[in-house]
């Protein structure tokens, strides 16, 4: 079998006292899908919080093909291709849609954000075509002048994904993109995160909603108060005894 693109080996995470991740092993398959669900409490978000940089573990590794980046801030592992969706959206208010994407190409980019502006070089070009389809994919283009506060919940969170697109991330992590979305919106979710790794995106997706799992992912894995659980094809999972003790308690 093909190295993994991304590996999470042995990851520990306590908060004073509680055990958030216990021996955590991940391994994401370079153009697939996986996901990760479990009960409230159960790590999701302290998972990605680790795989992003936002919270060090305290013990374990995470590895980036052949580079370990256990100890990389979130700004150096966004250039190296690891790119983050929050639960709670996080967009620049104040801000046009499309500012907010080119932020999120600057950040891949490092280079000055007000250096983007007049299109100067091919390259800023090619930012601009880039910001562009990323809008596209989300049909965001006819509110591309809008200000991102002025948008409804669910196009705030598409613009949250077209922004981590625009990033071009080798690894996306999706925190419970469906949270919040009309029944309309989560339908258009799945083609749409199927559609990035089409583009070649490997994705980690953290999710309540087990349709969309059940849809989008070629492998899940199951937590439980930092412990894994169980991992495997979705319909097996989701199938599977532990996950309904686990989820129902019966
Ligand atoms: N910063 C923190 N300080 C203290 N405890 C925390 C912190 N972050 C998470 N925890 C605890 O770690 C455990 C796992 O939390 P986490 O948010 O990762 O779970 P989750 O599976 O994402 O839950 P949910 O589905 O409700 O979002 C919980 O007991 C939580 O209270």
């Amino acid at each position: 079998m093909a190295e993994p693109l991304l590996k999470v080996s042995g990851i520990c995470k306590r908060f004073q006292g509680v055990e958030a991740l216990g021996d955590i092993d991940i391994e994401l398959a370079e153009g697939t899908i996986h996901g990760v669900v479990g009960p409230n409490g159960a790590g999701k978000t302290t998972l990605l919080n680790v795989i992003s940089g936002y919270v060090a573990p305290n013990s374990g590794s995470v590895t980036l093909g052949d580079r370990e980046i256990t100890k990389l801030t979130p700004q150096q592992r966004v250039p190296l291709g690891v790119v983050r969706t929050f639960q709670n959206i996080r967009l620049f208010g104040g801000l046009s849609v499309v500012d907010n994407l080119l932020i999120g190409q600057h950040s891949r980019a490092h280079t000055g954000f007000f250096s983007l502006w007049p299109l100067r070089t091919g390259s800023e070009k090619r930012l601009r075509a880039e910001a562009r389809e990323a809008l596209e994919l989300f049909d965001l283009l006819p509110y591309r002048k809008r200000r991102a506060a002025e948008l409804p919940y669910g196009l705030q969170k598409q613009l949250e994904m077209a922004r981590a697109l625009a990033a071009r991330p080798r690894v996306l992590l999706l925190d419970e993109p469906a949270a919040g979305m009309t029944t309309d919106g989560r339908a258009a979710l799945v083609p749409r995160i199927r559609e990035l790794r089409d583009r070649g995106m490997s994705v980690i997706v953290v999710e309540h909603d087990m349709d969309v799992i059940a849809k989008v992912c070629d492998h899940v894995t199951v937590l439980n108060f930092g412990r894994k659980l169980i991992d495997g094809a979705p319909a097996e999972v989701l199938a599977s005894d532990e996950v309904r003790t686990a989820y129902l308690g019966t």
